[in-house]
């Protein structure tokens, strides 16, 4: 059996219980179908399988909910002007300092990447997931060595609940794939977006450079801009939003994440221990501090938690690009940039490469708490 025991509001102790079962040949059963979620959708299912269903994050909204009933929401920022005009540089990079320390997240408009650009990054994303099932499971895979990796839940064999969301990956940067093992749905504008998000970034890292008062180019040459996974998101519409999730809690752990999301919204970000929605901005990209950020700034920037929660409306589709050479070998080593440790502010980790982040990252997934700690001196 498993359990799960609950309060009410009035006190009461409640114990659900769960008829046992044998959840890995489902969660096999479900990944041979290589259909994914979008497929189970399509099937027109009215209930979820069990290896969606996700306990812990009812107990989450129950006790963090705050989304709707709070006035704070994460900081925006308007990028009009930022390379010409000093003083509204001055005021952006202020506004980027304290977003990146107090909730790790902000919205950027007027960044520079045409709305046309944006627009056809979520189709292509739509088009992908629209294609013949016969198709899609050509390229359904756990080889995550592939220049194109498409499969449902990156961590599905390991994670007590499966999410309800299909994605697929591909290492753009620093070595980008041949355009023949890119989908042929998307890819133009996977190249085209690809090029925008770098440049975007390498603006970013300059702001964040000065936000940090550090020469404007310090996080660029240490090479913070080399690496870009660009993931592509598909949120079916889920039949029983309030048993699973969309992604469980977790924070990212390259540099930054540039995100590109659509109307229908469902990201929340933890900020003083409540849930706030990250609500859709037309024409906006929401920027995240990852891990790696933290530890080279000592945590002065954090790399906070952040969720997208189940929704009866799909799918909805995001674009997350991080801003990480991942486990591509890499042999630059991070640890705290000098000129911002002292003595009153001493290194607080041990350097580490971004591979050996990324693995060890990725073996506690099933934790679920910050893999930050285990790098910390002392
Ligand atoms: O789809 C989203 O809004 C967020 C995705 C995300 O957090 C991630 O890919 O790390
Ligand atoms: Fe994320």
């Amino acid at each position: 059996m498993i359990r799960k025991m609950g309060v009410s509001k009035n006190g009461e102790v409640s114990v659900t219980t769960h008829p046992e079962y044998d959840r890995a040949s489902e969660v096999k059963a479900f990944d041979d179908t290589k259909d994914g979620v979008k497929g189970l959708a399509d099937s027109g299912v009215t209930k979820i399988p069990r290896i969606f269903h996700n306990l812990q994050s009812l107990d989450e909204s129950e006790k963090d909910s705050a989304s709707g009933s709070t006035q704070v929401s994460v900081p925006s920022v308007d990028f009009a002007g930022v390379g010409e005009d000093p003083s509204r540089r001055k005021v952006v990079v202020e506004k980027i300092r304290e977003a990146s320390e107090t909730w790790g997240f902000f919205q950027v408009v007027n960044h520079g990447i045409p709305l046309s650009v944006l627009e056809e990054m979520k189709n292509g994303v739509r088009r992908f997931y629209e294609q013949d099932p016969e198709v899609k499971r050509e390229l359904y895979t756990r080889d995550p060595l592939r220049p194109l990796v498409y499969n449902s839940n990156f961590d599905l064999y390991s994670s007590p609940s499966a999410n309800w969301r299909d994605t697929f990956f591909c290492f753009m940067a620093p070595h980008p794939p041949k355009p023949q093992d890119l989908p042929s749905v998307c890819r133009d504008i996977l190249v085209e977006y690809t090029k925008q998000v770098m440049k975007l970034g390498s603006e970013l890292f300059e702001l964040l450079s000065e936000a940090l008062g550090l020469n404007p180019n310090h996080l660029n040459d240490i090479g913070c801009n080399e690496g870009l996974v660009v993931a592509c998101h598909c949120y079916p519409a889920c039949p029983e939003p309030e048993l699973t999730m969309g992604a469980t809690k977790h924070a990212d752990d390259g540099f930054i994440t540039v995100l590109l999301q659509d109307h229908i919204g469902g990201l929340q970000v933890l900020h003083e221990n409540r849930w706030v929605d990250v609500s859709p901005v037309p024409g906006a990209l929401v920027i995240n501090i990852g891990d790696l950020l933290q530890l080279i700034t000592n945590d002065k920037f954090k790399s906070v938690e952040h969720r997208v929660v189940a929704n009866r409306v799909g799918p909805r589709v995001s674009v997350a690009s991080f801003f990480s050479t991942s486990l591509q070998p890499s042999s630059n080593l991070y640890g705290p940039i000098k000129d911002l440790v002292s003595e009153d502010n001493p290194p607080k980790y041990r350097e580490i490469t971004v591979h050996d982040y990324v693995a060890y990252s990725l073996a506690r997934s099933l934790v679920g708490t910050s893999p930050l700690p285990h790098f910390r001196i002392g």
